[in-house]
């Protein structure tokens, strides 16, 4: 073997081993080809290697542990050094026998062996030429076995594609060691310097990141080029890893040199702040990261909740953002995630509650209570929600109150009363100056459970107006299907709402969005008579009071013929708050007396109500004689609940004009003049002369023109009052009625029966007129509401008159 003045890489750094070693030469092409026609011995020791593969040419040091490994690279070093090197198919297996190693190796000479001191050996071989095992002759001590030479067909020497992939492998050689850090740079200088064209590729395959087996599937091809192009392959792929390896890390090289860049100028801040006499904002994120770990939260507002964190880190706290984002955490913090209350489903209990708290309302309790019962059976709150429905004050609101301690959950409410803009309940985006998370969001924070009763009061309010529509919102918050990832515009995520039981109130079923409605299960909470009142007064409204104001039941009573009088001379609703802030004031007048330590009775008497409240203000609340010509009581439905009230009407010379007053709305002034043609065109079957049609104008007036007024029930009673206008005849006596007119003469149906005939007993009435298909709501209201009324059903207007029109002239009867 001739000399040459170059080393392969391997051996360089085998001088680490033995510094006065004779330096290993690159394999020349003279090299090769004395090496091929070297005769290969016919039989040889076997080394089987674990994880590496030896090519021709090569030099590579291999460490030996195994006892049979050592005796046979002893036995070799002193016997002609020329050893066959196999690969393990499977590096894991300990011993090897013939069917463990592949068939094709590479003879090898040992080119020195080093003792070290843990008792391995480890041996320099260089590769010298490609063989196949023949036969295992035999495995012990070591395996030797009988061989055959592999021939190696390789490309003529001016095959240019082969040239070509030559030069490649070179070239993308050279690229690769330049990319690859680990790789010394005197690498390249090797490369370039090769010049046999197998060892070229037998070196860079030797050299390369491949595994056992495809470094074993190169070293048993033999056919030269398709090696070499198989290298090259390898290569291509090798170069690409290196490529993107490099790129991800200098990416994360600039991560960090941002992220430190960012520390460092934080440290700076926060040193100014200290010089300036500030505090640094570290205690406060501190803080609020181990309330963090107090949380219940689902993982992924946890992370979103690490990230926002991780920001407000970053931030100066001199900055307007600084406290959005503070205030942003916070709420997160202060929100209730899975907390939830456990519910007593004691029904009795529950029952009990709602008794203490309210007076009557029977149907209303019984009905709460089969409704728990189904939520109690379901075990989940997917039943409808509750609306509660009803005039005011009538207890709706105080019923949710008293269902959420019957449930013992946390108790909040809402007023949607005209609430115009969407973002009252979603919310407002943060980035908006002064936002603010939505109602319900707000709400739920200051209940502190995720299961509260929620009240939302008046959902009939509800308005839509340029500002988005509020009810759509509202839909989202009502429906079981949506309501578990309600989104709030400030939370910027979705909110579980599917455990809060809802409960809304309304005055009115007319006005609620039909989507929202038909969610809903509504309960209506019907107004009280007097006696009921009186009742509400004595047990609740004034024991209330007086406890609001610090006195006790030893200090003010007022008796049940005083509660009855202030009920009828100063309040006009169906619902008792009027009744409450009269007591107030009666309660009041005690307690100024007891400051001032004057005399006062204890047991209020009639004098003494006029003397604090003033001369009874709704004496005109009665029914009113029937003495004058078209005057007619109705049975109204208006903001108080049901209502009385009167119509009149007069004629006066002129042409037969009609003019209507008293803040009416269009249905109502349309009843007018219903009422008014159909009289004309059935003058005769009321005994009307005709002419007097054309020869007097007349007028309509409600009184009470401040209220507006409208709807169509007051038809039946605009119909008598102009009948009995041109018969100057009576109206019978103590008689209210409700009801709608149409053209060909019937009366049809309207709503609000039970508040109407609440207020006409309130007014004592003792008769009403109704149509005929009412005759069911009165069959469903309570007998002790109907006691002291007779009902006339009707259902044609001639009826009506039939009914209502006396025979009797009034006193000073004009003459028509
Ligand atoms: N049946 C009742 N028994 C005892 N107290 C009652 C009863 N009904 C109403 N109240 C009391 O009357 C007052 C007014 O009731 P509440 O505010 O619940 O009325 P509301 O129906 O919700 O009215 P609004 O529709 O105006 O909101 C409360 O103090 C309530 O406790």
């Amino acid at each position: 073997m001739k000399k040459s003045k170059f080393t392969t890489l391997d051996s360089l750094s085998l001088q680490e081993f033995d510094e006065n070693s004779e330096l290993i030469p690159l394999m020349t092409p003279e090299d090769e080809e004395e090496i091929n026609n070297e005769k290969l011995p016919e039989t040889l020791p076997i080394l089987s290697l674990r994880n590496t593969v030896l090519f021709p040419g090569v030099v590579i040091p291999i460490t030996a542990g195994r006892d049979t490994s050592i005796k046979l690279i002893n036995d070799a070093n002193n016997g002609n050094k020329v050893i066959g090197v196999v690969a393990q198919k499977d590096e894991s297996v300990e011993n090897p026998t013939a069917k463990d190693i592949n068939e094709t190796g590479t003879v090898a000479r040992i080119l020195r062996v080093l003792k070290m001191p843990d008792g391995n050996i480890t041996v320099i071989i260089q590769g010298k030429k490609r063989f196949k095992v023949a036969e295992v002759i035999t495995e012990k001590p070591y395996m030797n076995a009988t061989v055959r030479d592999l021939a190696e067909a390789k490309p003529a020497i001016n095959n240019k594609e082969f040239s070509a992939i030559i030069d490649s492998i070179k070239d993308l050689a050279l690229e690769i060691i330049k990319e690859s850090p680990n790789i010394p740079s005197e690498a390249s200088f090797a490369i370039k310097n090769i010049e046999s064209n197998s060892f070229l590729v037998n070196f860079v395959s030797s050299n390369m990141n491949l595994t056992v087996a495809e470094k074993q599937a190169l070293l048993e091809m033999n056919n030269l080029k398709e090696r070499a192009l198989a290298t090259l392959k390898f290569m291509n792929v090798e170069f690409q890893k290196l490529e993107l390896k490099n790129d991800i890390q200098s990416k994360v090289q600039m991560d960090m040199n941002q992220q430190q860049r960012e520390y460092f100028l934080h440290q700076q801040i926060k040193t100014i702040q200290e010089e300036l006499g500030g505090v640094s904002h570290d205690e406060e994120v501190e803080e609020m990261k181990a309330r963090s770990k107090e949380k219940l939260w689902d993982k992924k507002v946890a992370k979103h909740f690490n990230k926002e964190i991780a920001k407000l880190q970053r931030m100066n706290p001199q900055v307007a953002e600084y406290s959005i984002q503070r205030n942003y955490l916070e709420l997160f913090l202060d929100l209730p995630w899975n907390e939830f209350s456990t519910d007593k489903f004691d029904l009795k209990r529950a029952k009990k509650i709602l008794d203490r708290d309210h007076f009557g309302l029977e149907d209303v309790k019984r009905r709460i209570i089969e409704y728990l019962a189904v939520l109690k059976l379901r075990n989940d709150m997917k039943s409808p929600i509750l609306c509660l429905y009803g005039p005011p004050g009538v207890g709706k609101t105080s019923l949710g109150k008293s269902i959420a301690e019957a449930l013992g959950r946390e108790y909040v409410r809402i007023s949607l009363g005209g609430l115009r803009d969407e973002a009252e309940i979603r919310g407002h985006r943060k980035t908006y100056i002064g936002a603010m998370p939505g109602r319900i969001i707000q709400s739920l924070k200051k209940a502190g459970t995720s299961n509260p009763v929620f009240v939302l009061d008046e959902i009939d309010k509800l308005s839509n107006s340029h500002q988005g529509d509020p009810s759509s919102a509202m839909l989202e918050v009502l429906d079981p299907e949506q309501n578990s990832e309600f989104y709030d515009n400030f939370l910027e995520m979705g909110y579980d709402l599917s455990k809060v039981m809802f409960i809304a109130t309304s005055n009115s079923l007319s006005t609620i969005q039909p989507a929202l409605r038909d969610r809903m299960e509504i309960i209506n909470v019907t107004g009280y008579t007097i006696e009921e009142k009186v009742e509400i007064g004595k047990r609740h409204l004034l024991p209330k009071q007086l406890k609001e104001h610090g006195l006790t039941n030893k200090e003010l009573k007022i008796g049940k013929a005083q509660l009855e009088k202030i009920v009828e001379g100063y309040t006009r609703e169906s619902g008792v708050r009027g009744l409450e802030k009269q007591i107030a004031k009666m309660v009041r007048y005690a307690a100024k007396n007891i400051a001032m330590e004057e005399d006062y009775n204890i047991k209020i008497s009639n004098n003494d109500i006029i003397e604090v409240l003033g001369g009874p203000k709704l004496e005109r609340d009665k029914y009113e004689n029937n003495s004058v010509a078209g005057v007619v009581t109705g049975l109204a439905w208006t903001r108080v609940g049901g209502d009385i009230l009167f119509i009149e009407s007069i004629l006066s010379k002129g042409k037969g004009n009609l003019s209507i007053t008293g803040n009416l709305g269009k249905v109502m002034k349309e009843s007018a003049t219903i009422a008014m043609e159909y009289i004309k065109s059935n003058a005769d079957e009321f005994d009307i002369d005709v002419s007097i049609f054309e020869k007097y104008n007349v007028h309509i007036h409600v009184p009470e023109g401040a209220t507006p007024k409208d709807g169509p029930s007051a038809g039946v009673t605009m119909l008598t009052s102009l009948v009995s206008l041109f018969t100057q005849r009576k109206v019978k006596k103590s008689l209210a009625m409700t009801g709608e007119i149409t053209l060909r003469g019937k009366v049809l149906p309207v709503g609000g029966i039970k508040e109407k005939i609440l207020a006409a007993k309130r007014a004592r009435i003792k008769e009403i007129l109704l149509c005929e298909e009412n005759r069911r709501d009165i069959e469903e209201i309570k007998p002790d509401y109907l006691k002291g009324l007779t009902f006339h059903y009707v259902t044609d207007m001639s009826d009506v008159i039939k009914i209502a029109i006396t025979n009797q002239k009034v006193k000073n009867a004009k003459k028509l």
